[in-house]
């Protein structure tokens, strides 16, 4: 099975806030909440493909990029290498999201279904909020 690689971004708002998208029944994991994000295309870095996603999927524009860290998971029909960012949300204004969303404490991000890949992706972040 071909690996494919997934840009995910947490976006932080000025108060710590993380923000998470519901994922449409139709789709992989659907309504489940999950970071936005999703293909990194031939071509493209890393970190174009994460300023991609965000801006498609949330309509906003993140600073202070920073690469978390890599997490790969095999689901029964797909394998999975994530590359999980986090950003820094300030222009709220122009916020556009397609699918329901909401924005969370890290501690209240584990009250919402998650795909199961995500309980190694949370731990990152809880890391480098410790840190
Ligand atoms: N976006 C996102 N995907 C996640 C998370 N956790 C998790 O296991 N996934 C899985 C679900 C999907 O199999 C894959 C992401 O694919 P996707 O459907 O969101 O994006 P894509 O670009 O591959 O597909 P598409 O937008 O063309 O439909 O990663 C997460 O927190 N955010």
């Amino acid at each position: 099975m071909r690996t494919r690689t997934i840009a995910l971004i947490a976006p932080f708002d000025d108060k710590g806030n993380v923000l998470l998208l519901k994922r449409d029944s139709n789709q992989h994991c659907g309504g489940l909440w999950s970071f936005p994000g999703g293909k990194i295309e031939s071509g493209e870095t890393p970190k174009s493909a994460a300023k991609r996603e965000l801006m498609e999927e949330t309509g906003l524009t993140g600073s202070d990029w920073k690469l978390l860290g890599m997490h790969d998971f095999e689901y029964p029909d797909r394998k999975l290498s994530f590359l999980l960012f986090t950003c820094s949300c300030d222009k709220l204004d122009s916020l556009a999201c397609e699918s329901e969303h909401a924005w969370l404490t890290l501690d209240n991000l584990l009250e919402l279904p998650m795909p199961e890949a995500n309980v190694e992706l949370l731990n990152m972040l809880y890391t480098e909020s410790n840190n």
